[in-house]
């Protein structure tokens, strides 16, 4: 099935990055990827057609990119900053195996209770722990050195403060990925709050000795991050 982006998500609001520059091939990408399970494809729907906010979800390409990077990588523990509809999270349970466990984390009671219910109907879902709060506080509750991902996609003001709990979780070689590393092309000529931090973090990562880093411009930008040194 052809799925089409680059809806505005409000009136007021923000153009997808795909709108502004790269629609089209945004659109094939799409239909060049293997699409995900049904049920991922009907949380793709559900969020484009009865949320807000629909250019929040990863989608099919970003979806398939980190299940492979989880399969790749042989991922076992794995943390989500920010959960929504539970797209991302349910996409990287599905490939994690039996005894692999994915942890996300939601500020939004609503946005929860979604993704909760979407979890219950997957037979991945009891690899999912859904924690409601404020990630940062739960980061900081999480052990040193034994998570294998950490894929952080939320507020853009914590971008900085989510990498350096990330790097204390992660283990030697494990692997984050920050999602919307380009935050729409505002990062080129920061002019608000978010631009500013997200252009700080993307300097931040760029300059640190402890991570290899290559930045990818799937849709709206990922940072993917190996940790290759000892926290300082
Ligand atoms: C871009 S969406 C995540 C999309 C999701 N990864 C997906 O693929 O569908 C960002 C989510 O992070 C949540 N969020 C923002 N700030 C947060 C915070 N400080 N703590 C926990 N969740 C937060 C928002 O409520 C929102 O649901």
């Amino acid at each position: 099935m052809a799925i089409r982006y680059g809806k505005k998500d409000n009136e007021a609001g923000i153009y997808s990055f795909m709108d502004s520059v790269a629609k089209e091939a945004e659109e094939y990408a799409v239909n060049h990827t293997t699409p995900l399970s049904d049920l991922l494809e009907e949380i793709e729907n559900f969020t484009l057609t009865k949320t807000p906010y629909p250019s929040m979800l990863t989608g099919r390409v970003e979806g398939r990119f980190l299940q492979l990077v989880a399969q790749l990588s042989s991922a076992r523990q794995i943390v989500e900053v920010g959960t929504f509809t539970g797209y991302s999270a349910l996409a990287m349970a599905e490939v994690l195996p039996d005894d692999g466990r994915l942890l996300t984390v939601e500020h939004n009671r609503d946005y929860a209770k979604l993704a909760r219910n979407f979890f219950d109907r997957s037979p991945s879902g009891f690899k999912i722990t859904l924690c409601v709060g404020e990630a940062l506080e739960v980061l900081k509750t999480l052990p040193d050195a034994e998570t294998d991902l950490v894929f952080v996609d939320a507020d853009k003001q914590n971008y900085s403060a989510y990498y350096r709990e990330s790097m204390r979780i992660l283990r030697n070689g494990g692997l984050m990925l920050a999602d919307n590393a380009l935050w729409y092309g505002r990062i080129f000529d920061p002019k608000d709050d978010e631009s500013r931090a997200m252009a700080a973090f993307n300097e931040e990562v760029r300059t640190d000795d402890r991570a290899e880093k290559l930045f990818l411009t799937i849709r709206d930008g990922i940072y993917l991050i190996r940790k290759v040194g000892s926290v300082r």
